[in-house]
């Protein structure tokens, strides 16, 4: 008969907390998984063999869906992308960055635009915009007003989040938020990770009931993007759509000066500039990746 089979929802040091339904047990990984070299990370789906009361050895990990590399999880869904209004200041590129990066680690994408309390007046929707239009579903959020929580609650549920944001865009008030008993500690493990001088790798997912999940991943944001400049355009629904008015196939929309249909839609103000930029940008710096690289 197959061992029960259980959630990892924490790795410390090779011991693993797994959720088994209501039940919590401190595990650690049989001997001959860990001299196969198969490593258990945070969010795997494991089978465990009890013992005693609550504690467990974890014989077998099951198929993984999605790996993360930083942080370590496995089996994520989608990532929450926390990009704040003003202090600090929206910042386009780097959000255009971060769902390239989200895309390409197999993960949906969610948007919450934070601190929407401090809108100086209609800045919000102008921000939105490029996204919603892009096809990205788009939250404005104030973790002082409560904005927004209900529709980020309902966008979580059921699934496996890892927040992702610049640091100081509000991503523990938001959690916190969503979660009060939960949000304070999630603050504190980013701050471990994001400063701490001994920083032990610790992830964790936080469950929010109902099979939902949440981790924190600091510095999601500044992960190198791992993937051929060619195929950068893919990774841009907005560009994708336009490139079908392109007289070629293989159109990179940077050098094309005819014939493109991505310029046209920029020229005709469907996509809009900074979405195009950050295109450019992208593209330019995996090119000079790949020339470095011979
Ligand atoms: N006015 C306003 N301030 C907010 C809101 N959310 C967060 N803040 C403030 O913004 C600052 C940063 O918020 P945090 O939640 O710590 O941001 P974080 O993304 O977790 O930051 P790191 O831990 O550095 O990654 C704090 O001073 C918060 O009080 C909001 O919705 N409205
Ligand atoms: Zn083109």
């Amino acid at each position: 008969m197959a061992e029960p089979e259980g959630l990892v929802t924490r790795a410390v040091n090779s011991i693993f907390t797994v959720r088994m339904g209501e039940e919590v047990r401190i595990c650690r990984a049989r001997g001959v998984l860990r001299k196969r070299g198969e490593k258990v990370l945070v969010g795997d789906r494991v089978r465990v063999e009890p013992v005693g009361s609550g504690e467990g050895v974890i014989v077998e990990v099951l198929p993984r869906r999605t790996e993360l590399v930083r942080p370590p999880i496995a089996n994520v869904d989608q990532a929450l992308l926390v990009f704040s209004l003003v202090t600090p200041d929206f910042h386009h590129a780097l959000l255009d960055r971060t769902l390239v990066a989200v895309a390409a680690a197999g993960l949906d994408a969610v948007i919450a635009i934070t601190k929407c309390d401090l809108d100086p007046g209609g800045l919000a929707d102008v921000c939105a915009a490029p996204y919603r239009q892009a096809g990205y579903r788009v939250i404005l959020c104030s973790s002082v007003r409560g904005d927004g929580i209900a529709d980020v609650r309902q966008a979580l549920a059921g699934r496996v989040t890892v927040f992702a944001g610049p640091s100081g865009a509000g991503k523990s008030s938001l959690a916190n938020a969503i979660a009060p008993e939960l949000g304070l500690r999630m603050g504190e493990v980013s701050a471990k990770l994001g400063r701490g001088r001994h920083t032990t790798r610790h992830v964790e997912l936080f469950p929010l009931g109902g099979g939902t999940f949440i981790a924190d991943a600091p510095g999601f944001s500044q992960l190198d993007l791992a993937l051929p400049a060619q195929e950068l355009r893919y990774y841009f629904p907005d560009l994708v759509r336009a490139a079908s008015g392109c007289a070629f196939r293989g159109c990179l929309h940077i050098e094309e000066e005819e014939a493109c249909g991505v310029k046209a839609a920029v020229a005709r103000g469907e996509i809009p500039p900074s979405r195009y930029e950050s295109y450019r940008a992208l593209y330019r710096e995996l090119r000079e990746q790949e020339e470095n690289r011979y």
